[in-house]
Parts: structure tokens; C-alpha cells; sequence
């Protein structure tokens, strides 16, 4: 007699996101979101200028409630946004000391593996845009979190540098590592799942919780 078919998913969820609604000022954001990301997960998530993509992973990371629904998360994670908060006065290495001090990983290494280590004494205010994203981006590697929550992340970056990046996503990716990316340009990434989120209008955002 052949086996059952085995689940897809024989572990818990990394992330388990349910019914998650968000007001901003008077409108309401997010309706109602439901997903869940598994280790070796990678989520694209999509949508018009506004339709709450930020405002998602905001969420998620804990940096705002969600105004209805319930997140789960089984692990650390770490937040890259849209601002690369590098102190332009610092060097690269004053600016990830500290992520590399909570992190196990090597800044050497990450660096090189983001091609920056030539700029590791270099102060961010003399990086390209390309290169402080690629440095904002170390932080992220350092940290050690299994699950990465990506804002734009290549924002300014060159061809090369995507394909590198993209790279990095697999390697995390193939760890057990898992992410959600917001992006505007397509990513080197295979076998991603997607999410678009829809812009509501507003006469969607009336609503009674
Ligand atoms: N501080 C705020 N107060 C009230 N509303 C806000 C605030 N910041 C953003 N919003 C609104 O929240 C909605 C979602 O914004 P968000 O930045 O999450 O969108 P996004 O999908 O990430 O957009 P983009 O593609 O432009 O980055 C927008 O309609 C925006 O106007």
C-alpha cells in the first residue's frame, strides 16, 4: 500500500499572520490579512504605492499593533526598512558594530559577501546610495534572525548587486532561514510564493471592528 502523500509543510509556521487589519489615521490600511511563512519560504509581497506594504511589515515586526487579528511568530527576526539608518558621520564598522556584536556572524565576512569590505573604514556619508543599501543590508545578515522582513531592499542597487543579493536570499533561504520582500522590480528569486496587497478604496474604509 503507497504511503499517504506527506504534507507540504511538516513543521510549525515561522509566521503565522491571521486576520490582521490596520487603521492609519482614519483609513483603513490592511483587511483582514492572512498568511503563514514556513522555513525556506520566500514572500514577495506586492502592491500599489500605498496599499499597505510597509505598513505590513511594520506590523509584523511589532513596531505598530495590529488594530484587529493576531500575528504569531516562532522566531527572531530582523526588519529592514526604506531608511537605511546609517549614522553618517560613522564608519561602516562603527555603524554595524553593534549587529555584529548580537550576531554570530562575522562582519569581515558579510562584508565581503555584500562586495563592501574595502569600505569597511570609509564614513557612510561618503557611500553611494547602492552602497549604504548593501551596508543597511549587512545589518540584516548579521543578525542572525531566521526570518527577514525586507523593504525594498534593493532600492539603488546595480544589476550585479541584485544578483548578489538574490544569491544571499537563496543561501538564507536554503539554511531554513525565511523572508517577506517587498519589491517594485522583479528579484532573482525562484519558487517564491507572492501576495498582492489591493488598494482599497475608500468606500472600503468605512468599517466597524
Ligand atoms: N503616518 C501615517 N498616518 C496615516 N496614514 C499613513 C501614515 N503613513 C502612511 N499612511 C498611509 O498608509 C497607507 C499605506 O502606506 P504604506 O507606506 O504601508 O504603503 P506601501 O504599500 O508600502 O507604499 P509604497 O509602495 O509607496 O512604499 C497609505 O495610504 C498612506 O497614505
Amino acid at each position: 500500500m503507497p504511503d499517504a502523500p506527506l504534507s507540504p509543510h511538516v513543521t510549525s509556521p515561522l509566521l503565522d499572520v491571521k486576520d490582521v487589519s490596520v487603521i492609519r489615521g482614519d483609513r483603513l490600511v490592511l483587511d483582514q490579512i492572512t498568511l503563514s511563512l514556513y522555513a525556506g519560504d520566500a514572500l514577495i509581497l506586492t502592491g500599489e504605492n500605498g496599499a499597505g506594504k510597509s505598513t505590513l511589515l511594520r506590523t509584523i515586526a511589532g513596531l505598530r499593533k495590529p488594530d484587529h487579528g493576531s500575528i504569531l511568530r516562532q522566531c527572531s527576526l530582523s526588519w529592514l526598512g526604506h531608511h537605511d539608518a546609517l549614522k553618517p558621520g560613522l564608519t561602516v564598522a562603527q555603524n554595524l558594530a553593534l549587529s555584529a556584536q548580537l550576531g554570530q556572524n562575522n562582519l569581515t565576512t558579510v562584508l565581503k559577501s555584500l562586495e563592501l569590505e574595502h569600505l569597511i573604514d570609509q564614513p557612510a556619508r561618503l557611500l553611494s546610495s547602492g552602497q549604504k543599501r548593501r551596508a543597511a543590508f549587512a545589518r540584516v545578515m548579521l543578525s542572525n534572525a531566521p526570518l527577514w522582513l525586507l523593504d525594498e531592499p534593493t532600492v539603488g542597487m546595480d544589476a550585479r548587486s541584485i544578483q548578489n543579493i538574490g544569491r544571499i536570499m537563496s543561501a538564507h533561504r536554503n539554511n531554513g532561514g525565511a523572508m517577506i520582500v517587498t519589491t517594485h522590480v522583479p528579484l532573482p528569486l525562484e519558487n517564491t510564493l507572492s501576495y498582492t496587497l489591493p488598494s482599497l478604496a475608500p468606500s472600503d474604509t468605512f468599517w466597524l471592528l
